[in-house]
């Protein structure tokens, strides 16, 4: 990260043009695997984004466990994605943000004629309501919701749904999400993809440096 002339912040950043939607992958990617692919195609076709950037975190706030090193989950995302519509960024390691909301503000800032749309697997929804300053989230960008095995329900019945249900756009009219005003979120039931990083470090197929 630079400043310029006028003592802006110049982020590396995925090439993108004013007025284009970014479907933002935040998470662990630790490791990245194919159901982060499967679910970024989806989102893609499914919200019909222009790019879909997977935004890899230094550390999830509420996860005690710290990752693999920055550098190695980004060179495995780097290795997995192969579509070249979907990328990669250190985004928040560049600007020191560790919590959504604030990452959010700063890119919104950064890239004011962007469209983002935050992107998560039903898991995340169920949790949303613990993250720090959710209705902030909410309030920024429209949210795009993609199927998980096992976590429909909880999506479905979570805080997050109960509170902003009339600013739920039903799934067969997805692609009007990322042009709708926020709040506005969307879940889609697409194919799942029953694989988890859990699973992955469980069978010890990653080699992580990470401390438990
Ligand atoms: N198989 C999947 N289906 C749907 N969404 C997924 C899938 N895997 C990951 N995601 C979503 O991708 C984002 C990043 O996930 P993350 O990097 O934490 O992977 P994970 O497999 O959930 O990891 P862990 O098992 O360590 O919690 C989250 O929004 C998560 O819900
Ligand atoms: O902002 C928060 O409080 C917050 C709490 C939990 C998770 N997140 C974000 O959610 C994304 C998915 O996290 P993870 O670890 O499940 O892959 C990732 O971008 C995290 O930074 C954010």
């Amino acid at each position: 990260m630079r400043k310029s002339g006028r003592g802006e912040m110049l982020y590396r950043l995925p090439h993108i043009r004013p007025g284009q939607v970014v479907g933002l992958l935040g998470g662990s990617f630790d490791p990245p695997h194919a159901g982060h692919a499967h679910i970024s195609r989806e989102a893609l076709r499914r919200f019909d984004l222009d790019q879909v950037w997977w935004v890899v975190s230094p550390g999830n706030p509420l996860k005690s466990r710290g990752p693999a090193p920055m550098a190695q989950r980004i060179a495995a995302c780097e290795a997995l994605i192969g579509h070249p519509r979907i990328h990669v960024t250190d985004f928040e390691a560049q600007a020191g943000t560790r919590y959504t909301a604030e990452t959010l503000a700063t890119l919104q800032s950064a890239c004011p004629a962007v469209r983002f749309v935050w992107l998560m697997g039903a898991d995340n929804l169920a949790q949303l309501d613990q993250w720090q300053d959710w209705h902030d989230i909410v309030a920024r960008v429209p949210l795009g919701v993609l199927a998980r095995p096992g976590q429909r329900i909880s999506a479905r019945m979570s805080k997050a749904a109960r509170i902003y249900r009339g600013q739920r756009i039903p799934g067969r009219q997805s692609r009007a999400l990322a042009f709708s005003d926020a709040p506005a979120w969307c879940f889609v039931n697409v194919p799942m993809a029953d694989i988890s990083s859990t699973e992955i470090r469980a069978r010890g197929d990653w080699r992580g440096l990470s401390k438990s």
